[in-house]
């Protein structure tokens, strides 16, 4: 399923001219297909069993429709913070399909988890396993627990985004997995159901991922052994897409049947957390040329979106294709696709050939995942408004945002 192409020399999403979605809702925008964001995640869901569980990451785009889309499908969700939390539940998520990650859940974060009924708290520390026992005591409630390893497995993608190593703050390090398992074991409102990983995100080779997955089948194994019986492993996210033309993205299905193999034998359940790969397809960033500068080393395309629009390439020098909407004749120039924030950081191209006109509106892919949920409002630029595509039928699901909204919270002196 391909959302955006180009017909008679104009980007399409699904059935709607992309140069239309900027003449009614501005630029910059996020271009969103209902239709490619459902595709994706049927995919995870049909390579799995009824008892399974896919819990698309939120973190990777929060937007409500979005969340709403994956509900309505069954999704179940992935959360970091009681506010993607409460995002879900507006959103018609089941509470019982919710997984609870993250390195440093606050107390009132677990109790507020527990009250709602969510399904396991992936616990990061001894220390995280105590506290939730805390408050789950003061509940009188049991919180079901994982534990997320870090198998000190190399994902081989970029580093800030590597999370399975030693040096990563994320997880138990594997060879104090037992004891946290015994220490869950003793503790009165703590039910130890399952074990998980998430190495890292944006991964092409799904070995990493076949390694720790080893890794933790032989933990549970050795807990076996010792009397404490999981029911599901919990793989994490990670799965990448294609950025750069002929960039492998690992297949999904392949994936899925790969892992399930080994838990099949296992008499286990899979828990997953995909986030990029179910949506980072179905989105695109609309930005407007704003102004060309030409110069002797480099060529700049002035574009109204920036950093604090789209981050990735900024943060992590991260590569996005760029198309043109409506494409030119002609010879092409290198243009570096720069934004007007007041850092030599802020672009979201470099040495692109592309043969580009001011007023020309430019498309950067796969933004989808990241884009938005990273935006901030640095320099004071109200973030974009977001659109969902579904057929020919475009529904405004963020407004832009105002000045008014940007001092909102503010309060002078
Ligand atoms: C714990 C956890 N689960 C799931 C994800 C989603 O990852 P991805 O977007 O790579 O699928 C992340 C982000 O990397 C994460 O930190
Ligand atoms: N924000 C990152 C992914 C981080 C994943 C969060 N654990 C990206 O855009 O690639």
């Amino acid at each position: 399923m391909i959302p955006f192409l180009h017909e008679n020399n104009r980007l399409f999403a699904e059935q709607v001219p992309v140069d239309t979605l900027a003449e009614q809702f501005g630029t910059p925008l996020y271009v969103y297909s209902r239709a490619a964001l459902i595709h994706q995640y049927q995919r995870y869901q049909a390579a799995v069993s009824e008892q399974d569980l896919v819990c698309y990451a939120v973190k990777a785009n929060a937007n409500l429709a979005v969340l709403r889309t994956l509900a309505a499908q069954g999704a179940g969700f992935d959360i970091v913070s009681v506010g993607e939390l409460e995002r879900v539940l507006e959103a018609g998520g089941d509470p019982e399909r919710i997984v609870f990650s993250g390195v440093g859940k606050q107390p009132a974060e677990m109790a507020r988890a527990l009250e709602v009924g969510i399904h396991c708290f992936n616990v990061e520390s001894l220390s995280e396993l105590e506290h939730l026992q805390a408050v789950a005591a003061e509940r009188d409630q049991v919180a079901r627990v994982s534990l997320r390893v870090n198998p000190d497995v190399d994902a081989r993608t970029h580093p800030y985004i590597s999370t399975g190593l030693k040096a990563n703050k994320f997880g138990v390090p594997i060879d104090d997995a037992e004891a946290f398992y015994q220490r869950a074991r003793a503790l009165s409102h703590i039910e130890p159901i399952g074990v998980d990983c998430h190495i890292g995100s944006q991964l092409t080779d799904i070995e990493p991922l076949l390694e720790a997955l080893g890794s933790l089948l032989a933990l549970v194994r050795r807990l076996r052994a010792d009397g404490i019986e999981l029911q599901h492993v919990d793989m994490g996210g990670g799965l990448g897409v294609s950025y750069e033309e002929g960039e492998a993205a690992p297949d999904i299905e392949s994936y899925i049947a790969a892992v399930k193999a080994e838990l099949d034998s296992e008499g286990l359940h899979l828990v997953l957390e995909p986030g990029r790969s179910i949506v980072a397809d179905a989105g695109l960033f609309l930005t407007r040329v704003t102004l060309l500068k030409t110069g002797e080393e480099k060529n700049f395309a002035v574009v109204d979106g920036a950093m604090n629009d789209l981050l990735r390439p900024s943060l992590y020098g991260a590569w996005q294709r760029v198309l043109p909407v409506q494409p030119r004749p002609g010879q092409p120039t290198t243009w570096d696709v720069v934004g007007p924030v007041c850092e030599t950081g802020d672009f979201l191209a470099r040495d692109r050939e592309l043969v580009l006109a001011e007023g020309d509106l430019v498309a950067i892919m796969q933004a989808g995942a990241y884009g938005f949920a990273m935006a901030s409002n640095y320099n004071t630029r109200p973030r974009a408004a977001e659109v969902m595509v579904d057929g020919e039928q475009a529904m405004l699901i963020r407004r832009r945002e105002t000045l008014d909204d940007l001092l909102a919270a503010e309060r002078d002196l």
